[in-house]
């Protein structure tokens, strides 16, 4: 083990849990003000097809199993529409990897005119971008330079999990040993070339699928490192693995209420003000105050009008009940976009894009004063 990696390790694991808070909370105030966002979505779940099995997804299908799906652009188009008159400005479009692996998908796409699957979610953030002005946040797995740059015009920002720097996860028996795309060095590769693309980018680490503490810091080490070479990473997601029934395997991985204290506080105090950091609501309802006094920066996507297709089981809190825990905490709930402010710029943003992330900006700058305050 490093002595970086040493150092923090002992900071985050035995540092008086009040004390540490305290600390986390004190350089989110300095860096973030008092304000925590989040951003009013949609999740559009595009296809749950997926050729890798992560053994914690639930999400995942082949094709012919109960429940796979494609979903078909007008389909989309209507549920962007609906988010829309909701309100929302994010289309969280989400998806497993490398469907177009399997005959019967690529034979679903070249029917309607595509070659490939990241052909089509090209084509649908297009269409929802000219359409309704709303902004994908595409999170594809693990892709390539030429489908990042693709996806780049029609996206306000992109996201892909890290997961974790653990090659032992791969291992016989793990979480990740029949998920390729899972390899660390694979997405660690992808995070840099939309560095390299100028994409503002969202990651993030999966906590309590059988990592170790020295694991878990290694990641947000490793994710420090992509932000002080490419300067791209806007925000990090902190997030709990969410056990399911038939996951007895990792039941005894449920995450405490502490640990996800000790990692806000850590990750807060880690990158000092230079990313934001979030922790999806849903899935740490018990404590969102405690999350709040430990420094997140951030609530992430809420939506008002769908599931979270990864953790159905897990509903999001309605935006007044956020609003409430935040002002309870000497705070205040600020709505954003899937992009952070310091990069709407046309170095980060291609056209349309741009023109779409400054128009909705205008409407929520606007209104967000007399709703959340
Ligand atoms: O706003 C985002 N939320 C992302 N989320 C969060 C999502 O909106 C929900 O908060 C979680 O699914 C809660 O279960 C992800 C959740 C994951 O488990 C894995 C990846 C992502 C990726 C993103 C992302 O790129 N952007
Ligand atoms: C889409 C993202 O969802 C996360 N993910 C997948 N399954 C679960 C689960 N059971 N609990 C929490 N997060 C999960 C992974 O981090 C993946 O990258
Ligand atoms: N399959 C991708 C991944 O695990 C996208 C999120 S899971 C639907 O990174
Ligand atoms: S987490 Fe993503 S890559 Fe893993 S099985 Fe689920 S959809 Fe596939």
């Amino acid at each position: 083990m490093s002595t970086i990696t040493s150092y923090w390790v002992q900071k985050m694991v035995h540092q008086p849990l009040e004390d540490l808070m305290q600390e986390g909370y004190n350089v989110k105030k300095h860096h973030f003000g008092n304000s925590i966002t989040f951003s009013r979505n949609v999740f559009i779940p595009l296809t749950n097809i997926c050729k890798d099995h992560c053994t914690y997804c639930t999400f995942q299908r082949r094709p012919g199993d109960n429940g796979a799906q494609i979903i078909p652009e007008d389909d989309i188009l209507r549920r962007v529409k609906t988010a829309k008159d909701a309100g929302c400005t994010e289309v969280l479009i989400s998806l497993g990897d490398k469907s177009d692996y399997f005959p019967e998908v690529r034979e679903w796409l070249n029917h309607r005119g595509f070659r490939n699957m990241l052909d089509y979610v090209a084509h649908v953030s297009k269409r929802i971008i000219e359409e309704t002005g709303l902004l994908p946040h595409t999170n594809a797995g693990v892709m390539c330079r030429h489908q990042l740059a693709m996806l780049k015009p029609y996206n306000a920002s992109m996201g892909m999990m890290l997961e974790t720097v653990s090659d032992r996860l791969t291992g016989p028996g793990q979480v990740h040993e029949h998920a390729p795309d899972k390899r660390p060095h694979r997405r660690i590769r992808m995070i840099e070339e939309a560095g390299k693309l100028k994409i503002p980018f969202t990651t993030g680490l999966l906590v309590g699928i059988g990592e170790t503490w020295v694991e878990r810091m290694d990641t947000l080490l490793e994710i420090k490192r992509l932000q002080e070479t490419y300067g791209h990473i806007q925000e990090v997601i902190i997030q709990n693995f969410q056990p399911k029934t038939g996951m007895d395997q990792l039941k005894s991985n449920v995450v405490s209420e502490e640990t996800m204290l000790r990692l806000s506080a850590i990750a807060n105090i880690l990158f000092d003000g230079t990313i934001h950091i979030q922790v999806p609501p849903n899935l740490n309802n018990n404590y969102l105050s405690k999350l709040i006094q430990s420094g997140i920066t951030d609530w992430g996507g809420v939506s008002p009008v769908s599931t979270d297709y990864i953790n159905p089981e897990s509903p999001w809190p309605a935006i007044q009940r956020l609003k409430e825990v935040t002002l309870q905490n000497e705070s205040h709930l600020t709505e954003r976009l899937p992009v952070y402010e310091d990069y709407i710029t046309p170095e980060w943003i291609e056209e349309p894009a741009l023109s779409a992330v400054k128009e909705l900006k205008g409407r929520i700058d606007h209104e967000t004063p007399k709703l959340y305050t």
